[in-house]
């Protein structure tokens, strides 16, 4: 098996500095580059097979584009996506065969089944909502988990026939209730000490199911890292979500 050359975006960063740690002693990887703020994407041309993303919402979709041009495939984990960003990644790998692309908003194992198992529990609940908890330096809010959580619960929602949520507020202050994403209140909480967190809150006459993730250390999301620089290239095209490279 030959060495796959991954190179590594926002490198100085919390989460770059990690995957960088990760790669160096991964079996069959090596650490072909590190990027950060005004380094050249371009550079990874014949040098690097894989790219990893964690720099910052304003910069990603670019470098993605930089990557392809590029030739080389993307494992991205920055936050701030949207369906128009995520359809001109689409149509640019329309233009280039064979590559493909990983946008996950969340790498660690335990988020991602939380998220299919809200998916699978939403529809049997009159009400359902996500709160996201993280360390204040974070500069999105809610978090891409959160977002990508209440997604999935208004579709499987939708699937289902189910209507909207009982809310009987009429006035109060603005935010009380958090963001409405399609229709599924999420809330942000920032807190000096915490890493990542995000519990959902699924409602019925006299019961309650909470499901709740917790990520104490950046290691956390590693080892979803790492299986999506392995498997990137096997699945050309875009990916959303690390569950699109799981058997789940
Ligand atoms: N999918 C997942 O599992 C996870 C996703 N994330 C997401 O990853 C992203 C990064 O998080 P985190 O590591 O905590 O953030 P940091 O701010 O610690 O790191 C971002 C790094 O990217 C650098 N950077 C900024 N712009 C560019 C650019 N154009 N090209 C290259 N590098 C750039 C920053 O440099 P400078 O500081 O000089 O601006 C910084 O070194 C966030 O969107 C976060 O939500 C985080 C954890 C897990
Ligand atoms: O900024 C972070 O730290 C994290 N960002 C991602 C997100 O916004 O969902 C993933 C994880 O929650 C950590």
């Amino acid at each position: 098996m030959e060495t796959l050359r991954v190179a590594v975006l926002g490198a100085a960063g919390r989460m770059g500095r990690t995957v960088c740690a990760a790669v160096e002693s991964a079996d069959g990887m090596e650490l072909a580059a590190r990027l950060d703020v005004g380094d050249e994407v371009a550079d990874v041309r014949g040098a690097a097979d894989v790219a990893v993303d964690f720099t910052v919402p304003s910069a990603t979709e670019a470098n993605v584009h930089a990557l392809l041009d590029a030739g080389v495939h993307a494992v991205v984990g920055t936050t701030g996506w949207d369906g128009p960003a995520l359809d001109r990644v689409r149509e640019h790998l329309a233009h280039t065969p064979g590559l493909g692309v990983l946008v996950a908003p969340n790498f660690a194992l335990g988020a991602v089944l939380a998220m299919a198992f809200a998916a699978k529990a939403a529809p049997w609940f009159e009400s359902v909502e996500v709160v996201e908890l993280h360390h204040p330096d974070k500069v999105d809010a809610p978090s891409g988990t959160a977002r990508h959580t209440a997604a999935g619960i208004a579709a499987a929602r939708r699937a289902a026939g189910r209507g909207a949520m009982p809310d009987a507020t009429q006035t109060g202050l603005d935010g009380a209730r958090g963001a409405d994403v399609e229709g599924v209140r999420v809330h942000a909480v920032r807190l000096r000490g915490l890493v990542a967190h995000e519990e959902i809150l699924l409602g019925n006459p006299g019961e309650q199911l909470t499901l709740r993730h917790d990520s104490f250390d950046r290691v956390s999301f590693m080892p979803g890292v790492l299986h999506a620089v392995r498997t990137v290239a096997s699945h050309p095209g875009l990916t959303v979500g690390l569950d699109g490279y799981l058997d789940l």
